[in-house]
């Protein structure tokens, strides 16, 4: 049993996970360490943990933990991360990766320049289950919901400003209608190919960034009539570019990773 995890703090564009690399350094119990880790007083402070490891086959693999400890099937902002951790640490020198996701295999390009990785284009697959809905009760909104392999409901608003997350991000995560709760995004049209989102992300509340859901919020801004197919998502901690493909039907995401710091933690 090893008794110290070394580990990677790294967020892209604000989205904050702890990463392992789980070749290394086996987790038992990822579920109980995302959410003691993740916590800000008595952890390392996150919104999640990412475990990379080994795949048969991909290049390598990703699984993904809220601050909560439930597992998720994808994280965006995460597998531009991982494609950074993978090269910097000399894991790989390929610049195009495969991913193994519980969302399918994904494909990372690794924008390069000085030997670090700046940016990362992440080929996201195809949106699913794309439905327009008329929510009832307490928030009677016209949404759209979404799967890019986890969840989201998106919901475009006048004024993002007039929205009050950390009282409608809850009760809509966990809203009736999807048992399986979800991410929940407002947005704000800003012109045709620009959107101010925020996000309240299941498991992990109010969060900086979500790529997965930046790739929803594009794609029911496009499916609404309200921008073309390549959009700028505006979030509180940075921007991503989302491109829907019209030949291939896959969404495109591309934005920043950057590492923070390494740290060593008691298991
Ligand atoms: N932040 C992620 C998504 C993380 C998972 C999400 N909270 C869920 O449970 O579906 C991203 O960047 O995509």
């Amino acid at each position: 049993m090893i008794n110290k995890i070394k580990f990677t703090k790294m967020h892209g564009a604000g989205n904050d996970y702890i990463y392992v690399d789980v070749t290394k350094y086996p987790i038992v119990a990822p579920e109980r360490k995302a959410i003691e880790w993740s916590k800000y007083h008595t952890g390392i402070g996150s919104d999640g943990l990412i475990l990379i490891g080994t795949s048969e086959i991909a290049d390598f693999s990703m699984r993904i933990f809220n601050a909560d400890g439930s597992e998720a099937m994808m994280c965006g902002n995460g597998s531009r991360c991982v494609g950074k951790y993978v090269y910097e640490y000399g894991l790989t020198h390929q610049t195009e990766i495969t991913l193994e996701t519980l969302a399918g295999i994904k494909v990372l390009k690794l924008n390069i320049e000085n030997s670090k990785v700046t940016s990362v284009t992440v080929d996201m697959g195809t949106p699913l289950e794309i439905e327009r809905i008329r929510l009832e009760g307490k928030y009677p909104l016209q949404s759209t919901r979404i799967s890019m392999g986890n969840p989201h409901l998106v919901t475009f608003v006048e004024d993002i400003t007039s929205i009050n997350l950390s009282e409608t991000g809850p009760e809509l995560e966990r809203y009736p209608l999807f048992p399986d709760r979800t991410n929940v995004e407002f947005a704000q049209i800003i012109d045709k190919d620009k959107i101010r989102m925020r996000v309240w992300e299941r498991g992990s509340g109010i969060t900086q960034a979500c790529g997965t859901g930046a790739c929803a919020t594009a794609v029911a801004a496009f499916e609404n009539g309200l921008t073309g197919r390549k959009c700028d998502i505006i979030m509180d901690g940075g921007t991503v570019t989302i491109e829907w493909e019209q030949a291939s039907g896959h969404i495109l995401m591309t934005g920043p990773a950057t590492k923070v710091f390494d740290g060593e933690i008691e298991n």
